[in-house]
This record gives structure tokens, C-alpha cells and sequence, in this order.
């Protein structure tokens, strides 16, 4: 039995996460969970999955959920708050598998601890390892730790490759849907709102990841996260833009051949996929998973454009540097996604003020995640003030 710890359960892929566990009971069990601000929606998940622990972001936040819980009779849930909360959980004797789904850094340290804790890893917190991967692959090979992919380009990878050996593959990839403004004139981008870009044509995502991917800088972000994954060069990387987001990911051996995974755009799959292997749990009708080939009428492929998507430039630039320009790649996106969703800098300030944070940062190598943690401070107070001078004033 999978015994899991849910980090980021309140979100998205933690929501999928649950459905898998409720579409396949005595499967999966829940022994733990992590959660930030969302009070509400950890309280009902204690309720219904009367979890072992959890954590929450902060300790007001722990003593209200702790409360609520007494108020219904439950004391036996250890409730936790913090980073230290959010490793404690992921890092139960019983748990042996962890779904990473924090967003942003914020996940890193459980996730790494997990890891050196010797818990098999679902990963779909990507921007872990673009900040920390060779610190995490490490620690994966040296506690012998699975590190499956739940991302869904990488987690098609990952299928793809069990159809032959890492040294048979020429080049790796990854589809993209390209965003909401696949076809949107560059002249236009300035004028982009919050509320525009938070529509993403084929995925319900994170407020997060759906602005990463209006800008392409998920794309970068996967690209990295590939190289981590599959101990490939960024130039063994290559990106498609495939609207349809029906085939995940490919890969291109060198006879030729070109493995393609197909699935429904639905992220319970990927979940799945990784809960299970190496197994295959077959779905029915019920889970709405199964993909029906009939309706397929058209796969489109084509190239980015780098000049109206210049995320997606500057990660393949970061990935080149490698070490701290990869944090900085996240840190600076993290702070300016934050002030592009609070109207304070225009979509093009992303990859302006990303670039600028990118221009002031070396690429030496962090030798630990106390490294990691500092070149992430670093990078978010540089993105700051990039943004003080540049955007003061500024409106959409
Ligand atoms: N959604 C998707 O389809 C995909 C997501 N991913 C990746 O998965 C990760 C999660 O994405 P998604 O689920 O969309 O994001 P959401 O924004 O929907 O969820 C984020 C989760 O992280 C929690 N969280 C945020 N900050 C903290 C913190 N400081 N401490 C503890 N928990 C925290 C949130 O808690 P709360 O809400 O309670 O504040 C929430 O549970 C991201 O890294 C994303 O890139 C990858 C591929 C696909
Ligand atoms: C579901 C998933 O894995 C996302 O990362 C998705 O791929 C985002 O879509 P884009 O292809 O538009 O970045
Ligand atoms: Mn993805």
C-alpha cells in the first residue's frame, strides 16, 4: 500500500491527488498533509481523510485548525505549522511515498528532506529543481530515491523512455499549448491583464504556473527541470508548440523513431501514472481518464517564438550558465509574476525585469541548500528593486 504525504494538498495538484485516492479506495492511504493559508479546505481534508498530521503556513493559522478540529471531537491530529511543519510531515516513518505540490520554493526544503529521508518522490513541484536539482538528483542517487515526474511533459518522458535506454535517445520533446496568447501580436502584449492571462486555453492550473505559462516561462522552467531529470544538455531539450495539449511530451531515439505520449489533458493521469508505477491501475469509465481516439481530428506542431515569448530564451540562457543563475531565474520570475497578478509592472516587466535580476548574478554553483535558500533571498531582493526603479508608477 502507498502510504502518502500530500505537500500542497489544498492546491490544484493536490486536489487531483485527493481524487486519485477517492476513485481508488484501499490503494492509497493519506497519512499526511501540508497546506498554506487555506484554512478551510485543510479543515475538510481533515475531516474526510483524518489525516495523522498536517501542516499549515504559519502558527496562528496551526492553533484555529487545531480549534476547529477540538470543536468536532478531533484531537488526534498532530497539527504542525512552517517549513519545519511542512518537513516534519513529509518525513514520517509511515509515509513512504511524497506528492511534492507546493508552489515555488517554498517546497524545497520538505521535498529535499523527503529525499534524504529515503521517501520515493511524486514530483510536480518543478521549480525545486530548477533551483536545487543537482542538489536533489544527488541526494536521490545517494538514498536511492525514485524521483517520478508528475509534471505532465516530463511524466510523458518518463513513459516515452520505457520504450528504450537513455543512451538510444537523440533528443527529448517537450510540447507546449503555448497560452493564451499563442497568436497574439507582440504589439499587443503590452496591454495584457491579469484577468487575460489567467486564462489558460487547455489546463485549470495554480495562479502561479497558469501566468509561467502565458509568459512561456514554464516552458523554460520544464526544459530545466528536463535536463535534471533525464541527465541531459539543454540543447538535447527541444521545445513544440502543440495547441491541442493531447500529445505530452515525445521522444526522438537515434534510429529515428519518435515515442509520443497521448492522454486526456487531465492531471489525475500523470498522478496516477506516478502513484502506481511501476505498476499501470487500470481506470474505467467512471474516472473519465480514457482517451477516445475517434475524436482526434488534427495534431499541430510548430516553433516558439523567441522574440514574443522572451522567458523561454532566458531559461535555455540560464540553463547554459547553470548554479545560481537557475535560482535567480526562478526567484526574480516568482517576484515579478507576483507584482505583474498585483497590477504593479505590465506582462513584458516579467522577462524585462528577469532578465535584468539574470544580468547581475554569477553562475557559481550552490553547495548546499543553505546555498540554494540564499541565492534565492539574493535574487528576490535584486527582483525588487529592479522592479522599485524601473516600473514605480507603473499601470497595466
Ligand atoms: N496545476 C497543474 O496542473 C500543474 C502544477 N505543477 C506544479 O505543481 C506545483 C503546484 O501547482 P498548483 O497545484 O497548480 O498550485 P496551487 O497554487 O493550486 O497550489 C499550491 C499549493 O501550495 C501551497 N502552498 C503555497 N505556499 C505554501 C507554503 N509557504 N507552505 C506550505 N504550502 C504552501 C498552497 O496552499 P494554500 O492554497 O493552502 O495556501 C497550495 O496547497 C507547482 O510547482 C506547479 O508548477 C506542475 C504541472 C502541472
Ligand atoms: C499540466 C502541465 O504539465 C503544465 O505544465 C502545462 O504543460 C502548462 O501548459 P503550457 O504548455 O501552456 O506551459
Ligand atoms: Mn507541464
Amino acid at each position: 500500500m502507498k502510504k502518502l504525504a500530500i505537500l500542497g494538498s489544498t492546491g490544484s495538484i493536490g486536489h487531483s491527488t485527493l481524487s486519485i485516492c477517492e476513485s481508488f479506495p484501499g490503494r492509497y492511504q493519506v497519512i499526511s498533509l501540508a497546506a498554506g493559508n487555506n484554512i478551510d479546505a485543510a479543515f475538510a481534508q481533515c475531516l474526510r481523510w483524518r489525516p495523522k498530521a498536517i501542516s499549515l503556513a504559519t502558527e496562528s493559522l496551526a492553533e484555529n485548525l487545531k480549534s476547529r478540529l477540538k470543536a468536532e471531537g478531533i484531537t488526534n491530529i498532530e497539527v504542525v505549522h512552517g517549513t519545519s511543519g511542512s518537513i516534519h510531515v513529509a518525513t514520517l516513518a509511515e509515509v513512504n511515498f511524497v506528492v511534492s505540490a507546493i508552489v515555488g520554493v517554498a517546497g524545497l526544503e520538505a521535498t529535499y528532506a523527503a529525499v534524504c529521508a529515503g521517501k520515493t518522490i511524486g514530483l510536480a513541484n518543478k521549480e525545486c529543481l530548477v533551483a536545487a536539482g543537482e542538489l536533489i538528483i544527488a541526494a536521490a542517487k545517494q538514498h536511492n530515491v525514485a524521483l517520478l515526474p508528475i509534471d505532465s511533459e516530463h511524466n510523458a518522458v518518463h513513459q516515452c523512455m520505457r520504450g528504450g535506454t537513455a543512451a538510444e535517445v537523440r533528443q527529448i520533446w517537450l510540447t507546449a499549448s503555448g497560452g493564451p496568447f499563442r497568436n497574439t501580436p507582440i504589439a499587443e502584449f503590452e496591454r495584457i491583464t491579469p484577468q487575460q492571462a489567467l486564462k489558460h486555453p487547455t489546463w485549470v492550473m495554480g495562479q502561479r504556473i497558469t501566468i509561467d505559462s502565458a509568459t512561456m516561462m514554464n516552458k523554460g522552467f520544464e526544459v530545466i527541470e528536463a535536463c535534471r531529470l533525464f541527465n541531459l544538455p539543454a540543447k538535447q531539450v527541444r521545445t513544440t508548440i502543440h495547441p491541442q495539449s493531447t500529445v505530452h511530451s515525445l521522444v526522438e531515439f537515434v534510429d529515428g523513431s519518435i515515442l509520443a505520449q497521448i492522454s486526456v489533458t487531465d492531471m489525475r493521469l500523470p498522478i496516477l501514472y506516478a502513484l502506481a508505477y511501476p505498476e499501470r491501475v487500470a481506470v474505467t469509465e467512471k474516472e473519465s481518464l480514457t482517451f477516445d481516439l475517434t475524436t482526434l481530428s488534427q495534431l499541430d506542431f510548430s516553433q516558439p517564438d523567441l522574440t514574443r515569448f522572451p522567458c523561454l530564451r532566458l531559461a535555455y540562457e540560464a540553463a547554459e550558465t547553470g548554479g545560481n543563475a537557475c535560482i535567480a531565474l526562478n526567484a526574480a520570475d516568482e517576484i515579478a509574476v507576483a507584482a505583474f497578478l498585483e497590477g504593479r509592472i505590465p506582462f513584458l516587466g516579467i522577462p524585462r525585469t528577469i532578465e535584468d535580476v539574470l544580468q547581475l548574478t554569477s553562475g557559481q554553483s550552490p553547495a548546499s541548500i543553505l546555498d540554494v535558500l540564499d541565492a534565492d533571498l539574493a535574487a528576490r531582493d535584486c527582483a525588487r528593486e529592479v522592479i522599485a526603479r524601473q516600473f514605480t508608477g507603473a499601470r497595466r
